[in-house]
């Protein structure tokens, strides 16, 4: 199990074992598990760095994408070209078609089993689609490991949190670092001056995130004693601390209270200000109004609409998908979507 893997970052898991160090340490100096195969904890003042991330300027600065992209401003940045996915007998996606743009927010949504989360497995490199292709920053993505995808910059959050629940919110964001480090396994074991150089800057990268997201205050606390919505920034930050180009955020507004979606309305705005392109899979039809420069709905594994929030929530197909009523009934609020109550498409079954 790699420390870097979000897919492996379970709250309360039995890789809690592997960080145990944390429990005896002193709340200033705090052990840190560098990542990758290196097993041996090193010591991190973390007291030390927390007074130059005073200035928000700098957090913005620090905060801000610096790997090279090689598609202009929107231009698209990953193309999905009529993708089809599909299991057995059943088609989860059907020829399905659309851009994310180059720092744009852009939502995907549809009913419970419209193909979403299989659209996102695709473009993540999960799953290798059955014909079709998707594009990423030039490349075609192919089935790829976790690590190998986000290396290439795409970084992701999940709809149920996935933290080290005993390892501090700044650990947890200092092991989202290690996907852009080069140290050698050597070097890290007797700690090279790249290897000190690499941590510091993580360290500091790390608090920048913190406060970015707006848990500076809490980077000392274990991952697991956090509020929940703090949970939910924190793997915000270890995504973003993986430099990525494309930020995908599945559901992040779960749980929330009215309060905290607008915050994190907020915050998702400030990320794609500060230069980041940013996929949202949310079921809050407020939420999506609200944030997102476009919006992509799938039904029935089918692109059915493709737009700005006004042009998708007034398209009498997209009405209809979500409220199972005729396409010419036009209905101007949408609900939220994908509870029990919705009526426009089934979870399971059917060939799509
Ligand atoms: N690995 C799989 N094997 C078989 N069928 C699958 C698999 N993954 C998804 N499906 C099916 O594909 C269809 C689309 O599912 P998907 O999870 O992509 O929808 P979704 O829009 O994300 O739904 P939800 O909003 O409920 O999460 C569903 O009928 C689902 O049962």
């Amino acid at each position: 199990m790699r420390a870097n893997d979000p897919e492996d970052v379970v709250a309360g898991s039995a890789h809690e074992d592997a960080h145990l160090a944390a429990d005896t340490a002193t709340p200033e100096t705090l052990p840190y598990d560098p990542g990758g195969d290196v097993e041996e904890a090193v010591a991190v003042d973390v007291a030390e760095v927390r007074p130059e991330l005073a200035d928000p300027t700098t957090v913005d600065a620090i905060v801000a994408p610096s790997r090279d992209v090689h598609v202009a401003e929107g231009e698209p940045l990953l193309s999905m070209r009529d993708v089809t996915m599909q299991f057995g007998g059943l088609t989860a996606l059907d020829h399905v078609t659309f851009d994310i743009r180059r720092g744009e927010i852009l939502g995907l949504i549809g009913p419970n089993g419209a193909g979403k989360t299989t659209a996102f497995n695709a473009m993540t490199g999960v799953y290798r689609p059955t014909s079709g292709t998707v594009l990423f920053d030039g490349e075609v993505i192919g089935k790829a490991a976790r690590n190998e995808i986000t290396r290439r910059g795409i970084a992701r959050t999940f709809q149920n949190i996935r933290l080290f629940g005993e390892m501090t919110a700044l650990e947890n964001v200092v092991v989202g670092t290690d996907a852009r480090h080069r140290t050698s396994v050597p070097g890290a074991v007797f700690r090279t001056r790249r290897h000190r150089a690499e941590e510091r800057d993580a360290i500091d990268r790390g608090m920048a995130l913190l406060e970015f997201v707006g848990i500076g205050a809490r980077a000392t606390e274990r991952a697991r004693n956090l509020p929940y919505g703090d949970q939910r920034r924190l793997e915000i930050a270890r995504a973003l601390a993986t430099e990525p180009k494309l930020l995908c955020l599945d559901e992040p507004a779960a749980g929330f209270n009215p309060a905290e979606k607008e915050s994190l309305m907020g915050l998702i705005r400030h990320i794609r200000d500060d230069g980041y392109t940013v996929l949202l899979i949310e079921h809050d039809m407020r939420l999506v109004r609200g944030v997102t420069d476009r919006i992509v709905v799938l039904e029935f594994g089918r692109k059915i609409a493709d737009g700005t929030p006004e042009e998708v929530t007034s398209d009498p197909a997209v009405v209809a998908a979500y409220l199972g009523v005729p396409d010419d009934a036009a209905v101007p609020d949408l609900p939220e979507i994908g509870g029990p109550t919705t009526g426009a498409a089934p979870t399971t079954g059917g060939t799509r």
